[in-house]
């Protein structure tokens, strides 16, 4: 493939998911942003969704040609453009075009950019106006949002398709799954051909999950509205004290389009957290936490307490203050600063009672914060000036990850959304965490979650079983309510264009085994 796309080939990757495409295509995007560091807007990053998007760093292919979703005149979209200067700068200057989730791509849309592409840019013979293309996803996945519930037409259906698609690439290791049980039980969900076998496999996972860390499962859910009940419901049941985290916005758009904007945003205008809340977190920090970590709230404290929570390694002559020993985390080095992650404080240790920082330095309360921790990195935080003025209660919060666990404070960060021509429209500065013991399928797509439950009961669409079904880390991680074979079909034009897919690639290494 890496030929391929040297060679300027337009290529589609794919492959089930857990595959590696979101990890290889961070790879694609930092070796060709290495490549045309002299020139970076020559590559232009987009996916269909925005939260898609905010994940490898791009935008939604909407903004980045400047379209009006469902406006299909293509007169009108090349004057529209030519109005939006910086959209029409990327339409002429672009040589590589990135395309994440392509499964949610409407054909239409696609035949739309391909027009778009040949008229707004330098005559050629090649299609897309020459663009190359780098495309992945899985059709398997979410479809593209219809109207009305209307039928799909996906991208590989559209004309432009063929022509534009030189190459297609098919990836086969799952990785995010480690049981090749569980795998194959996938595959078969994909191939709509359910065994026996798997039925009864499937209906065996409608036990109920027990951990004894306080984590539950997370319930995803088709409809936001169930998502928000289930999360409320949780919230009141515990007893502790509401900590309300008050996003403070801005930004430049109409009171009204920015309230919408704001109102879109996945972090929330008003956050409620209370101690032992189960929290998502929002953002991508490194590999071990990202955006779909899921964790629980320990306690409020301050960054200066926090910071001082900071040993690398744990300094001999500086042992918590008191006769408790620290409890043992996966990870005892502090955390390396990364330049995404400038809002976290990141391997907190806690004393044996699980959830208070340790003050390794002269730090005791939150009054004396202005004193420097003289043996605690303070991992991703902010300058200390900052952190003296900062004395606003932050969630600590205990992450599962891959490797363990993880205790780190967590902070406000920044969302923006900008408009075409790089405008700031709305700003939001908010904690980057939301209850997490229910989520939406929606919203689960590209993540990797420890520990699932769904009901299939709910499901209405075709994908949002798989997606759902496959965000698993593991069988012991996911509880499965009301199998029903009918409800995790693929759609039948999916099936179809794979099964040719995979014919014509066997053919090919068949003949390719024979020359
Ligand atoms: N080559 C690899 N070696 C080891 N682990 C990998 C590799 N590729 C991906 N992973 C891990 O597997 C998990 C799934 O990867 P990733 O999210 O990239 O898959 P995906 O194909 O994009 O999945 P989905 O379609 O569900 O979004 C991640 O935890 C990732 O770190």
């Amino acid at each position: 493939m890496v030929l391929e796309i040297e060679e300027e080939k337009s290529v589609f990757f794919t492959g089930s998911a857990g595959t590696g495409k979101s990890l290889l295509l961070r790879a694609i995007i930092n070796a060709l942003h290495k490549k045309h560091a002299k020139k970076p807007d020559v590559i232009s990053v987009t996916a269909s969704t925005g939260m898609a998007a905010s994940n490898i760093g791009g935008m939604t292919i909407h903004s980045w040609g400047a379209i009006t979703p469902g406006m299909h005149n293509i007169e009108k979209l090349i004057s529209y453009v030519k109005t939006c200067r910086p959209a029409h700068q990327r339409w002429k200057n672009t040589k590589v075009l990135i395309i994440d989730e392509i499964s949610m791509v409407d054909g239409k849309l696609f035949d739309t950019l391909a027009t778009l592409a040949d008229r707004l840019r330098k005559k050629t013979d090649k299609p897309f106006g020459g663009i190359q293309l780098l495309v992945t996803g899985d059709f398997f996945q979410l479809p593209p949002v219809t109207q009305a519930r209307q039928e799909p037409i996906f991208a590989f259906e559209s004309a432009a398709w063929a022509k534009c698609i030189d190459h297609i690439v098919i990836l086969k290791e799952v990785f995010r799954q480690k049981d090749s049980h569980f795998v194959d039980l996938l595959n078969e969900m994909r191939k709509g051909t359910i065994s026996q076998q798997a039925r009864e496999t499937f209906k065996s996972l409608s036990r109920p999950l027990t951990f004894n860390d306080g984590l539950l499962p997370t319930e995803l859910f088709p409809l936001r509205t169930e998502v928000e009940k289930s999360n409320a419901s949780r919230l009141k049941s515990l007893t502790g004290t509401s900590h309300f985290f008050v996003a403070r916005d801005s930004g430049s758009a109409p009171e009204d389009k920015k309230r919408r904007l704001l109102e879109n945003m996945v972090a929330q205008g008003k956050l409620e957290l209370k101690k032992d809340a189960q929290v998502m977190l929002i953002k991508n920090m490194d590999e071990n936490l990202v955006n779909g970590s899921v964790g629980r709230v320990l306690g409020f404290y301050t960054m200066a307490l926090a910071s001082a929570s900071v040993s690398t390694p744990v300094p001999s002559s500086a042992g918590p203050s008191s006769s408790s020993k620290p409890k043992s985390t996966s990870q005892e080095t502090a955390a390396t600063s990364s330049s995404k992650a400038t809002t976290a404080i990141r391997n907190v240790q806690v004393l044996e009672d699980g959830h208070t920082p340790i003050e390794f330095s002269s730090i005791t309360s939150p009054e004396k914060e202005n004193a420097s921790p003289s043996n605690g990195t303070p991992g991703n935080a902010k300058p200390r000036s900052k952190a003296a003025k900062d004395d606003e209660l932050y969630p600590l919060v205990e992450f599962l990850t891959p490797q363990g666990k993880e205790i780190v404070l967590i902070m406000r960060d920044e969302f923006r959304v900008e408009d075409n021509e790089g405008k700031l429209l709305a700003r939001r500065v908010q904690v980057p965490l939301v209850l997490a013991w229910a989520m939406s399928i929606h919203k689960s797509q590209g993540q990797t979650i420890q520990r699932v439950k769904i009901d299939l009961g709910r499901v209405f669409e075709k994908g949002q079983s798989y997606v759902a079904l496959s965000r698993a880390a593991s069988l012991d991680g996911l509880q499965l309510l009301r199998f029903d074979p009918t409800k995790v079909a693929a759609h039948p034009k999916v099936i179809k264009w794979c099964r040719e897919l995979e014919a014509k690639e066997a053919a090919e290494a068949a003949g390719t085994a024979g020359q």
